[in-house]
């Protein structure tokens, strides 16, 4: 493959940024311009000589613009073989000229999917005729260039004057980014059609029903960001986000200060974000993450009055941590989160004096979200796994006070009930086997990630315990606490270990075989004992 002088170019572009300095360019330089109806106009309006792609076809475009580019004058002109006598014998027959360079980008399908655009608008900007071109260029790229980026438009214009043409490595690398395109839009097209609710695409809630998982799946996610390295340094990353609507969510977030954020730090900051998302609604709460698990959660009637309870459940545990608030930002409890090394602050705002006192700390990442994401949004998780990616729906399921089924004697106070179910909330975004104390909407004591249950019961119990010691506290939190456990109990151990800290109320999903002896326990030590019926497993 030698070097490739530009002759004629074909331009067809929906983004028009840049291309009428590309025209001129081209022009200058001897180039003849073909263009389609709104990229001509606008190299016409800016005085350059352009023909329409209409007088090469001899049709017009039609039917919407759904046919332009459609036909063997073009495509031929971007496929034949330039040497070879029999290609070259079929564009004198049939009257085609080689197109040496195709400049085009596609209709923007995503962008109008992500605008909540109602179904034939969307399905209107799934660009065919582009696509086929793009695909046509890069395939013959032996002779033909195809620039499918704005961005490369200099580096073109550099090889012709170098060169009088473009190089083989040139083309190679446009031809390989424009295939890379057309397989990232028809992803984003074909998960349109495959997730349309999970996405929060207007397809209506039946689409997933009907699919919920399609015999080939379709992932269309654009690289945000090149990562230091991976959970460890001899690890690589990167940040990839959806082609298409995306959920506002870390990558998301405006980065107000600090170093760039690493794999862990979206990690656990993710961990924190969907945690305080469940209290969007609730008084000022604050979760303080450590390794994607809570080791404080607490709502109170401040922000900083939550953010103080929530380091005093874990202080150990705090420093270098991910603090997450669902309200903006204040001077005092930016003061409190800065009075220890914090890694990274998620918050939706922080008003100026806030931002101010961060500032002072130059390693600290103060992250910035316009709302909180919906905590019970659908949505896909996906994990790879040697040979295959796991698949599941999100966990959105959410338990309110009517869900639950009384199996004590005793049935919990007001208070125990509302400390269940802060508890079951933070239980849920808590490793399993997750054991969760909580007291006047105070997380007491976190037992995470267990092999078994009674250890992250009794974990718990002893981090609260060494909190209230260093609080100078009479007495641990779990007394008087309510406890969650995200999934049955199997035995009573678990449960009794929970009772011998102190815990008056308990809650858990229920169903395990043992149950009547599990009730029995909670009877006998006094306790009252709700049932979810829903599990919050998360690994
Ligand atoms: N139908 C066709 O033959 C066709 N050929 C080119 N396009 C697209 O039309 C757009 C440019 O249109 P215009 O120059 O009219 O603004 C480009 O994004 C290009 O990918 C087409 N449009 C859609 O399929």
């Amino acid at each position: 493959m030698s070097t490739m002088a530009i002759r004629r170019a074909l331009l067809s572009v929906s983004d028009k940024s840049g291309i009428v300095e590309l025209a001129q360019a081209l022009a200058a330089r001897g180039v003849e311009l073909v263009s389609t109806g709104g990229t001509a106009k606008a190299i016409r309006d800016a005085g350059l000589p352009v023909k329409d792609v209409a007088d090469l076809t001899g049709f017009p475009e039609m039917m919407d613009g759904r046919v332009k580019t459609l036909h063997p004058v073009v495509h031929g002109g971007l496929l034949a073989v330039r040497d070879d006598a029999a290609h070259v014998a079929s564009m004198e027959e049939h009257g085609i000229g080689p197109i040496d360079l195709l400049v085009i980008n596609l209709y923007p399908f995503e962008s109008t999917v992500a605008k909540g655009a109602a179904r034939d608008e969307v399905v209107e900007n799934i660009d065919i005729g582009g696509p086929a071109m793009v695909r046509s260029s890069a395939k013959n790229h032996a002779f033909v260039t195809v620039l499918t980026d704005p961005a490369d438009y200099p580096e073109l214009l550099a090889q012709l004057d170098a060169d009088g043409g473009t190089s083989a490595a040139f083309r190679i690398r446009m031809a390989g980014k424009a295939y890379a395109l057309t397989a990232a839009y028809d992803a984003a097209i074909a998960s349109w059609f495959a997730f349309a609710d999970a996405f929060g695409n207007p397809l209506g809630p039946d689409a997933l029903k009907a699919t919920p998982f399609p015999a080939t799946l379709p992932l269309a996610f654009a690289r945000k960001d090149e990562l230091r390295y991976g959970e460890n340094p001899h690890q690589s990353a990167a940040v990839y986000v959806p082609r298409g609507p995306a959920t506002p969510g870390i990558p998301q977030a405006r980065q107000l200060q600090g170093k760039e954020l690493s794999y862990n730090n979206y990690n656990d900051a993710d961990a924190a974000l969907e945690l305080i998302a469940e209290f969007a609604e609730s008084d000022p709460a604050v979760a303080i993450i450590k390794h994607a698990n809570p080791c404080g959660v607490a709502q109170a009637s401040t922000l900083l009055a939550a953010y103080e309870a929530a380091f005093d459940c874990d202080r150990t545990s705090a420093f270098g941590g991910i603090v997450a608030t669902n309200r903006p930002l204040d001077a005092e409890t930016a003061r409190a989160i800065t009075g220890i090394f914090t890694e990274v602050v998620i918050a939706p705002g922080a008003d100026e004096e806030a931002q101010a006192i961060f500032a002072a700390k130059k390693n600290l990442r103060l992250l910035l979200v316009d709302s909180l994401p919906r905590a019970n949004r659908p949505g896909l998780q996906l994990k790879t796994i040697a040979g295959g990616l796991l698949v599941q729906s999100r966990d959105n399921g959410t338990i309110s006070a009517a869900d639950l089924k009384v199996v004590t004697k005793r049935a919990p106070t007001e208070r125990e009930l509302a400390d269940c179910l802060f508890a079951w909330t933070v239980a849920k975004h808590v490793k399993s086997n997750a054991i969760v104390y909580a007291k006047d909407g105070v997380t007491a004591g976190i037992g995470a990630g267990q092999m078994n249950r009674r250890d992250s019961s009794r974990i718990a119990a002893i981090r609260a315990a060494e909190s209230a010691e260093v609080a100078g506290w009479p007495a641990s939190r779990t007394v008087g606490s309510a406890v969650a456990s995200d999934a049955f109990f199997p035995f009573p151990d678990g449960l009794l270990a929970a009772a011998e800290a102190g815990a008056t109320a308990v809650i858990q999903p229920g169903g395990a075989m043992n149950d009547a002896d599990v009730i029995a326990a909670a009877d006998e030590a006094g306790l009252a004992m709700v049932f979810t019926g829903m599990r919050h497993f998360r690994h």
